[in-house]
C-alpha cells in the first residue's frame, strides 16, 4: 500500500518525528491519531496539546500467573492505558481477547478522551485489556483471572483515580468481580465508595438502572437527533449489524421497538439475512443460548461479501475494530454508517464513502451512552443514591442529543466531515480547560 499524504498523516509524520518516535499510517494508533490532530489543525490549536494527545500518560503492562482448573499454571498479559486525565479520572472499559495488542489499547484510550470530552463528562480517557479468550476458560478460571488482574493493576485504579467498565468479553459480572477485589483492598473507612472503582456493576452491587442497554440507547438517541435533518424517520428504515453482543443486540431491539427493520446480521459465527426483517428479540434469544447468530431458523445463511451489500439504510458496525476496509466499503449499499463500535471504518474506506454520498456518523459521538451512563453509575454510588430508568434514559438523551448538536454545528462552521467535527468539538474542550490550568511546572 502507498504510504499516505493526505494532510493528517503528513501533520501526525512531524509530531511523532519531534518526539523521536516511529510513525506507521497502516497502524491503527497512527491512523487515530492522525485524525485527531487533523482535527487540532482546523482549530488551528497550540502545537503543546498536539503534542499532549499524540502519546498516553501511562502505559501499564502487567503479567497474571493462574492456576487453571487442571492444575496448570498460565500467563495472561495485561493492559491499562491511560492517555489523558487532565477533565477529570481516567475512564475506559476492559476488553477480553486472545488477539489484543498494545496499539489496540493506546487507540480505544485515545478515543475515551475524545468521548469524554466530546459529551462533556468529567473524565478523562483510558482502556484496560487481558490477552484471553473469555470463551475458552471456565468460570471459576474467569474468575481467579479478573481478580489477578485486578490485583496487579493496585492503585493504578480508582474511584478517584482511573474507573474501568465492561467492553467486549467483559460484563456485570467481571465487573463484580473487580469491585470486590479492589474493595478487600481497600481500608475500613472507604469500602463503601470503593466500590466505585468500577462502573458497569450489576444492579444489586451499585450499578445503575439502564447501564446494560446504555450504548445502544445512546447511539438510538444519536439517531433521533441527526435522522430528520437527513429527511430519514426512524420508523420505516432498514438496518444490517456487524455484532450482536451488548452494543449490537440493544441497538438491534431498540430500534426494532422504534419501527426499523434488521435485515442483516454477521457475529464471529457467521452472517443471516431476511428480506422480510430478523426478530431482533428472538435472535437475542438464540445468541444467548447458543454463543451466535449461526444456526438461527428465523433468516438465511449468507457469506460475507453478500453480508456487506445487502441494501440497507443504516450499516451499524458493532464488533472489532477495522472491519470495515475499502474493499467492503465498495459494497456497502447503505445511506449511513453508524458507528457503534470503536474504530470500526478505516480511513481509506471513510474517504470512499463520503465520495459516494454516505454519511459517516462517528463512534465517539454515537457509542458514547455507555460511558454517560457509567457516569450516571459513578455519581449515584459516591452520593448513594439510585435513580429509576426513567430518568436515566432523560439524561442519557440530554447528554446525547446536546453531543450530536455540538457535532453538527462544528461540522458547519468548519465545514468538515461529522468525524473531524466531532475530534474538534472534543479537543476544543480540552484546549480551553489546558488554557485554564496551564501545564505543571
Ligand atoms: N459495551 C459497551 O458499553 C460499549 C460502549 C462503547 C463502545 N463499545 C464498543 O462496541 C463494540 C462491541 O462491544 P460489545 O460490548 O457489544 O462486545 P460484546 O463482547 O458483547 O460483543 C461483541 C460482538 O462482536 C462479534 N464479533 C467478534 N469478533 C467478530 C468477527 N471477527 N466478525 C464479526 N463479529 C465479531 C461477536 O460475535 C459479538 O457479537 C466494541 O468495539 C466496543 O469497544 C462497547
Amino acid at each position: 500500500m502507498d504510504p499516505c499524504n493526505t494532510p493528517a498523516c503528513q501533520s501526525a509524520r512531524e509530531i511523532f518525528h519531534e518526539l523521536d518516535d516511529y510513525y506507521d499510517d497502516h497502524n491503527l494508533y497512527f491512523q487515530t491519531i492522525s485524525s485527531v490532530l487533523d482535527a487540532a489543525n482546523l482549530l488551528k490549536v497550540d502545537q503543546r496539546l498536539k503534542l499532549i494527545l499524540s502519546q498516553p500518560k501511562n502505559e501499564i503492562m502487567v503479567h497474571c500467573p493462574v492456576k487453571m482448573d487442571d492444575g496448570r499454571w498460565r500467563l495472561f498479559k495485561g493492559y491499562r492505558v491511560q492517555h489523558n486525565n487532565v477533565l477529570g479520572p481516567y475512564k475506559g472499559g476492559i476488553r477480553y481477547h486472545g488477539e489484543v495488542k498494545l496499539d489496540e489499547v493506546k487507540t480505544l484510550a485515545l478515543l475515551m478522551t475524545m468521548k469524554c470530552a466530546l459529551a462533556r463528562l468529567p473524565f478523562g480517557g483510558a482502556k484496560g485489556a487481558l490477552k484471553i479468550d473469555p470463551r475458552s476458560v471456565s468460570r471459576s478460571e474467569l474468575e481467579r483471572v479478573t481478580r489477578r488482574l485486578t490485583a496487579a493493576l493496585g492503585n493504578n485504579i480508582g474511584p478517584d483515580y482511573d474507573i474501568p467498565a465492561p467492553d467486549m468479553g467483559t460484563n456485570a459480572q467481571i465487573m463484580a468481580w473487580m469491585a470486590d477485589t479492589y474493595i478487600n483492598f481497600a481500608e475500613s473507612s472507604t469500602k463503601v465508595t470503593a466500590r466505585g472503582v468500577v462502573t458497569g456493576k450489576p444492579l444489586e452491587f451499585g450499578g445503575s438502572a439502564g447501564r446494560e442497554k446504555a450504548t445502544g440507547q445512546g447511539l438510538v438517541y444519536v439517531l433521533d437527533a441527526l435522522l430528520p435533518g437527513m429527511d430519514m424517520d426512524v420508523s420505516k428504515l432498514s438496518f444490517s449489524l456487524i455484532g450482536y453482543g451488548n452494543v449490537g443486540s440493544w441497538t438491534a431491539r431498540l430500534l426494532q421497538a422504534r419501527g426499523s427493520q434488521l435485515k442483516a446480521v454477521m457475529d464471529h459465527t457467521g452472517a443471516i439475512c431476511n428480506e422480510a426483517g430478523i426478530d431482533a428479540e428472538a435472535l437475542a434469544q438464540h445468541v444467548q443460548a447458543t454463543g451466535g447468530v449461526n444456526g438461527f431458523t428465523g433468516a438465511d445463511a449468507i457469506d460475507a461479501p453478500n453480508f456487506y451489500s445487502t441494501p440497507v439504510d443504516l450499516f451499524i458496525p458493532a464488533a472489532l475494530e477495522q472491519m470495515v476496509d475499502l474493499e467492503h466499503a465498495e459494497r456497502l449499499q447503505c445511506k449511513v454508517l453508524v458507528e457503534a463500535a470503536n474504530a470500526p471504518t478505516t480511513p481509506r474506506a471513510e474517504q470512499h464513502l463520503l465520495q459516494k454520498g454516505v454519511e459517516v456518523l462517528p463512534a465517539i459521538l454515537c457509542n458514547a451512552g455507555g460511558v454517560t451512563v457509567s457516569y450516571f453509575e459513578w455519581k449515584q454510588n459516591r452520593q448513594s443514591e439510585t435513580w429509576d430508568e426513567e430518568l436515566v434514559d432523560e439524561r442519557l438523551r440530554k447528554v446525547m442529543t446536546r453531543s450530536a448538536e455540538r457535532v453538527l454545528a462544528t461540522a458547519k462552521r468548519l465545514d468538515c466531515s461529522m468525524r473531524l467535527a466531532s475530534y474538534a468539538a472534543a479537543i476544543a474542550h480540552i484546549d480551553k480547560v489546558y488554557e485554564m490550568r496551564g501545564v505543571f511546572p
